[in-house]
């Protein structure tokens, strides 16, 4: 048996991409530093950075269409250099800015992916799946943004690749066609194929991923599920509090207390704290103990933007999950379900 048989072989079980210590500098600039990561099989895996932080240059890696300065990318067992033909014919691809033919059809595009690709799929099948089946036999140069981006969606999953990389791939969609998007990245990995995408549409990538990674300037600074990344950043809790009555003794009682960074009033009845995330029980028992009687309260969550810049900016630190406060991981007292 060939080493590269060997390869695929032992690792093609459970791992989709292995990235070792990869490093691509473009002259002075350093587009990925060390970078480090395993994407298993069967995930849907979001890539998120912001511009210029090397996502695009990961997945030409992976492609083989750029060659890393340090490190190895293996894709599917295949060393992403050795063997990059074995993984373009593996593999289903949307690039970023993928250049189409403008004077052949949908339907010649799509019949020249299932040949190349050695694949037995009706190109209608795969167009209705991408909602453009009606445009099978118009040009491709009179296509929108969107049909273009549906198209070469197409080309990606002809021949039902065990593994999708999708660079920006809801670029020039629609809501309607994120959405179907969506549903296709979904449905891919339900077949159990693993799709790795980049993305800046962070709804986007909250609704579908079961894990991100985050690029910042080169360097991989977080991998894991959206859920235990935003815990991870345990700042900036929001309490909205309803209160029969706010009174002076109350609000005095809150903000006396520690690691409370703000205290609004916004009504009689109604009080915002901002506070790390164990307070938020201290503050329900100062509102109680000064007299307070809460008759509902509410938490926001970090959003998804405010998440996204503490992990790619100095503005904002993360910090350890370790002072999450269990006793209010319920519901508040209306019913609402609330995270904390
Ligand atoms: N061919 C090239 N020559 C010189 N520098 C390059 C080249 N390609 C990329 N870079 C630089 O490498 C860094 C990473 O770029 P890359 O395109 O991978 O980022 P990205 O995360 O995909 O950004 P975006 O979200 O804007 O697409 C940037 O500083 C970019 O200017």
């Amino acid at each position: 048996m060939s080493e590269p048989e060997y390869r695929r072989d032992t690792l093609s079980d459970e791992v989709a991409i292995e990235l070792v210590g990869l490093g691509k500098q473009y002259g002075d600039v350093t587009a990925l530093d060390n970078v480090s990561l395993t994407v298993r099989k069967g995930e849907i895996f979001g890539f998120l950075g912001p511009n210029g932080a090397g996502k695009s240059t990961t997945i030409d890696i992976l492609l083989d269409f750029v060659r890393p300065s340090a490190g190895t990318a293996t894709v599917l067992g295949y060393d992403a250099q050795t063997d990059s033909l074995a993984v373009r014919q593996t593999v289903g691809v949307l690039p970023d800015g993928y250049h189409l033919y403008d004077r052949l059809t949908a339907r010649q595009h799509l019949d020249f992916a299932i040949a190349s690709k050695g694949s037995d799929d009706d190109p209608i099948e795969l167009l209705e799946r991408v909602g453009i089946a009606d445009a099978a036999d118009r040009k491709a140069g009179g296509f929108s943004k969107g049909m273009k981006q549906r198209l070469v969606l197409a080309m990606a999953l002809t021949g039902s690749p065990e593994l999708l990389i999708l660079d920006e791939p809801s670029t020039g969609l629609d809501p309607n066609g994120a959405r179907e998007m969506r549903d296709i990245i979904r449905a891919e990995r339900d077949r159990g194929a693993t799709v790795f995408f980049s993305s800046h549409i962070l709804e986007q990538v909250e609704a579908v991923c079961d894990r991100v990674g985050i690029l910042r300037d080169g360097k991989l600074v977080a991998v894991d599920t959206i859920d235990a990344l935003r815990d991870a950043l345990g700042t900036n809790a929001r309490l909205i509090l309803t209160v029969e009555s706010v009174t002076d003794d109350v609000v005095d009682a809150v903000t006396t207390l520690p690691d409370v960074t703000g205290v609004q009033t916004d009504s009689e009845t109604r009080l915002t704290v901002t506070c790390a995330p164990a307070t938020k029980t201290a503050v329900m028992h100062a509102v109680e103990a000064a007299g307070g009687t809460v008759v509902d309260f509410d938490i926001e969550e970090t959003s998804l933007e405010e998440m996204f810049a503490a992990y790619t900016t100095d503005d904002v630190t993360p910090a350890s999950s370790d002072d999450d406060d269990p006793e209010l991981a319920t519901s508040s007292t209306d019913g609402t379900e609330v995270r904390t």
